[in-house]
């Protein structure tokens, strides 16, 4: 009987290791793939062909902003089964440290024109000039270098607080006295104050272990493997602060030239918002500035231009007391903003 349990336990023990070996074996398949597509990732091409021009060219007159013209430039996404155009026919320009407000319905083209700008796609039709030139002759490593980006798409590396702000400036990446500076403008300093371990936390760390022994009588090891494997916990808005000190932290270099921010406040509080873009004003100092934004009011009322967008195209132009005045879709949108506030003080 000993002998008959004894092979039991062997032989229990034995199905138990193939059968985890077979479900190694068949996560093989996923991982191979997974590593595959990486390599694929990297291998894919710009489809946007780089120019050879340097940015900015030698013996410009634009020291600080960008100019930007555009003539009557269209864009469709490719495999898109929408009925018009994203953009329609747009022309605007805008002078070397400007500051302008986007505006307009959801779908309206905002973010498109804005990837346009900057070259994330080049229209389908039209002209776009940078600093008098067409954009596609400039090299787009140089373009890259001399914008900065901001949009509610951004993520964080699995990599440390301190290491997710300073990749902004890629100078000084470990400067930490401007990486708590950055911080500070996002107000993202406090978020981080919150954590054991400071500037040095990771917060989202790659997965790297793979818990292969028992937990029963491993406790302690099981607890070390958990926090080497725990996101910390940061809410929407806390989030969005720590990409904006990346943010700031770009703004220290004195190569951008060309800032834009397409929405990145959505999950922060009326405060925090007015702070950021209060912020992001102040870290102008004659760069060319664009934001996207559905708030009317604390950033309009200092645009030197707003563009309000419809249906792909521009509607109006203008600042916001022009915009006022002449009553169309500007205004309407304003208004709406404005009533739910007067209509709820009244009720
Ligand atoms: N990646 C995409 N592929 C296909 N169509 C897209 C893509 N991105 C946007 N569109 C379409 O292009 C049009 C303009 O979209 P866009 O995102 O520029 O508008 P928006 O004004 O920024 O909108 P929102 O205020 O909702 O952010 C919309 O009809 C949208 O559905």
């Amino acid at each position: 009987m000993a002998r008959l349990a004894a092979m039991q336990t062997s032989s229990n023990a034995l199905r138990g290791a193939f059968f985890m070996v077979s479900m190694e074996l068949n996560r093989l398949p996923n991982e191979v793939t997974r590593i595959k597509n990486i390599y694929t990732f990297i291998d894919i091409k710009n489809q946007l062909a780089s120019g050879s021009t340097p940015y900015p060219s030698p013996g410009s007159k634009f020291d600080r902003g960008m100019s930007l013209e555009v003539r009557n430039i269209s864009f469709t996404y490719k495999g898109s089964k929408a009925s018009r155009d994203a953009i329609k026919d747009v022309s605007l320009s805008i002078r070397a440290g400007q500051l302008v407000v986007i505006v307009g319905a959801n779908g309206s083209g905002k973010s498109t024109l804005l990837r346009l700008l900057v070259r994330l796609y080049a229209p389908v039709s039209g002209v776009i000039e940078l600093d008098g030139r067409p954009i596609e002759e400039y090299n787009i490593d140089d373009l890259r270098q001399a914008m900065a980006h901001l949009s509610q798409d951004h993520k964080l590396f699995p990599l440390s607080v301190a290491e997710n702000i300073g990749v902004g400036y890629l100078e000084r990446p470990d400067d930490l006295a401007l990486i708590k500076d950055a911080a500070r403008l996002a107000g993202a300093d406090r978020v981080i104050e919150k954590f054991e371990t400071g500037y040095e936390t990771v917060l989202e760390p790659a997965s790297t272990a793979q818990m292969s022994f028992s937990a029963s009588g491993n406790e302690a090891l099981t607890s070390e493997f958990n926090k080497l494997e725990k996101s910390a916990d940061v809410s929407g808005g806390e989030r969005q602060r720590l990409v904006a000190a990346r943010t700031f932290m770009r703004l220290f270099s004195d190569d951008i030239k060309f800032v834009t921010v397409d929405e990145p406040s959505s999950a922060l509080d009326p405060q925090g918002e007015y702070d950021l873009f209060q912020r992001l004003r102040n870290a102008r100092h004659g760069r060319t500035m664009i934001f996207v934004t559905h708030r009317f009011g604390h950033l309009t009322k200092h645009a030197d231009l707003i563009i309000c967008m419809k249906d792909g195209t521009i509607a109006e132009r203008g600042t916001h007391e022009e915009l006022l005045k002449a009553e169309g879709e500007y205004a309407r949108l304003y208004n709406v903003q404005a009533a739910a506030f007067t209509s709820d003080n009244k009720e």
